[in-house]
């Protein structure tokens, strides 16, 4: 703001024609008062993200008991500098106002409770009065089934009824602002709320005290694994205390009170209000429909294909338990001696998993590398020992796969191949970024804090783009091999399959994907994958899975096939 003031200044010479006008200007834009209030609103901007709270609301008395301490501590010259800072009527007064904020001096006073307003047969009554803002409450009520009450049925975290303490969940509400609430129902209380202009007054029965649930003490925070939308879900109890969020988002739990419906607060926003999200114990059917599999009828393709088709889908869907929901994360700061985290791409054959790492490797041959992999076939002429593979025999091959040092192998035409941990290792210590492609089941084997893995799924787009994106690529190869109609049937076959593949993996292991890429325009989709892992290296804080802080990599392996922290 200050540059751009300074800017302004030399721009508009050459168009104020007084001397005046132009050295009125000057001395206003460039007014240090002015740049250092632009500095201050700056830095109070970066700070209002964090949302500060006052340690203690009494700081002025405690700065001029420190000056009087000094006055006794000898004359250094820092003792002088500090007590002539804390003595200015200026430091004095933004010490009163801090004061002041933190003491909440600023809200009005509420009036008195009129002496009638606790009646001798309720002893157990309470009067809560509150000062009315343009906050909502942040409490919902419902009527008990069995008494006939109306009771609060939920507080919401960090709104005025939680922050006023005064109002509980499970206390029953006798009256608002005089108004006896005997045979209203809940939908009537929010007028009479609405009614009552600079004060709200309730009068309460308070439940029975309960224990708070010591997870709302520490923090807990989970990664959604599915998009939720509470204008899109009929089982909300209440659509405007929920929480709307996308799946990756990071989100703190800071109620589990409810079975079904936890409250929780995006990461960004620790210090506001929560809202409602569905707990884990939420039945299947209640999840939102992108946790659903879509059987997609009136595709072309033969019966037989459909109803194999059919099949899978049913066995997966009725035989399947509930796909986990959150993961429990924890944050994981970097350090610049780190290794990097291992990055793992999957996706089903042939919708550019090679291509998008080639890429890669190609744009930035310094930060990425790949791993050199084994076989027992015959090293050709043009290879290299150690760079194009390690050539090794069976019997070194069987050694590494009972020892468990091979991440995925297999065998072609009487050969086998595989990729061990061990050259993982040897690109992490070289100081880059592996990156590795294996099928996503065996993302588990290196599903540890000593690799860290960051997973993207390349997914292929709809079917129109598919046919679109890559008939460009395969129809030059029908003209050269002058085939026609014949590939592009079977190219059609390999989309449907394509599409078929990635839904059933996304389904399967969907929960271990950090970022999901869609390959429409290779060019896009290489520019996002990029910049989403140029993103990971320099963010400040990454949230990893809990599971991988508490166990030594070995174990973790060990451990990592019950993946015990999917909630
Ligand atoms: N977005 C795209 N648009 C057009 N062509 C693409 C796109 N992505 C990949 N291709 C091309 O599709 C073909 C298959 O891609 P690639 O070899 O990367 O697939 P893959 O996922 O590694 O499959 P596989 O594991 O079977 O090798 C290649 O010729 C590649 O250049």
């Amino acid at each position: 703001m200050c540059m751009l003031l300074s800017s302004m200044m030399s721009g508009t010479e050459p168009h104020t024609d007084r001397e005046e006008d132009y050295r009125f200007l000057h001395s206003m834009l460039m007014e240090k008062k002015l740049h250092l209030l632009f500095k201050i609103h700056e830095q109070l901007k970066r700070f209002e993200k964090r949302s500060p709270v006052p340690v203690q609301e009494h700081a002025a008395n405690l700065a001029s008991s420190l000056a009087e301490e000094l006055i006794y501590q000898g004359w250094r010259e820092e003792v002088k500098e500090l007590l002539a800072l804390i003595s200015k009527p200026h430091f004095q007064s933004l010490l009163h106002v801090h004061d002041a904020v933190a003491q909440r001096d600023f809200e009005p006073v509420l009036p008195p409770i009129p002496d009638d307003a606790l009646e001798d047969e309720e002893d157990s009554v309470k009067i809560v009065s509150l000062v009315k803002t343009k906050e909502p409450l942040g409490a919902t009520v419902k009527r008990d089934t069995s008494t006939g009450a109306i009771v609060v049925a939920r507080i919401m975290r960090g709104g005025a009824a939680d922050k006023s303490g005064l109002i509980h969940e499970g206390d029953e509400l006798k009256e608002v602002n005089g108004v006896p609430l005997e045979h209203r129902k809940p939908k009537e209380i929010l007028p009479l709320l609405a009614r009552s202009k600079d004060e709200v007054r309730f009068k309460i029965i308070p439940a029975y005290s309960r224990e708070e649930m010591s997870t709302t003490k520490q923090k807990l925070f989970v990664r959604a694994l599915f998009d939720y939308d509470p204008n899109q879900d009929p089982s909300i109890p209440c659509k405007d205390a929920a929480l709307t969020f996308k799946r990756g988002d990071v989100l703190q739990i800071v109620s589990m009170e409810d079975d079904t419906w936890w409250q929780a607060c995006h990461l960004e926003d620790s210090n506001g209000g929560a809202g409602l999200i569905p707990s884990k114990e939420l039945p299947c059917v209640s999840l939102p429909a992108g946790l659903r599999r879509s059987f997609r009828l009136g595709r072309k393709s033969s019966w037989a294909k459909e109803a194999a088709r059919f099949r899978r889908w049913s066995a997966g869907v009725h035989s399947s338990i509930c796909p986990p929901t959150y993961i429990e994360v924890i944050p994981y700061h970097r350090e610049p001696k780190d290794r990097h985290r291992v990055v793992i791409l999957v996706g089903p054959s042939g919708v550019g998993v090679n291509e998008l790492k080639r890429r890669l490797l190609i744009s930035d041959p310094d930060r990425y590398g790949v791993t050199v992999p084994h076989t027992t076939r015959e090293k050709k002429r043009q290879e290299s020992e150690g760079v194009d593979y390690h050539f090794v025999s069976v019997h070194m091959f069987e050694e590494l796969i009972l020892s468990h040092r091979l991440i995925e192998y297999g065998s072609y035409r009487g050969h086998y191949y595989g990729t061990s941990l061990d050259s993982v290792h040897r690109v992490m210590a070289e100081g880059k970024v592996c990156l590795l492609d294996v099928h996503p089941s065996k993302i588990k084997r290196v599903y540890t804090s000593e690799f860290k893995p960051y997973v993207v799924f390349v997914k292929p787009p709809r079917i129109e783009e598919l046919r679109l994106t890559r008939r460009r690529a395969k129809f030059n190869l029908c003209c050269l091999m002058d085939t026609g109609d014949a590939i592009f049937l079977s190219q059609e076959a390999d989309f449907e399959d394509m599409i078929d593949l990635a839904e059933n993996m996304e389904r399967q292991y969907g929960h271990l994907f950090d970022k999901v890429i869609v390959n429409g325009d290779i060019a896009s989709a290489f520019r996002e994958l990029r910049s989403d892992l140029e993103k990971i290296q320099e963010a400040r804080v990454q949230w990893v899975p809990t599971e991988w802080s508490f166990s030594s990599p070995t174990k973790a392996r060990r451990s990592c096939s019950h993946l015990p922290s999917w909630i």
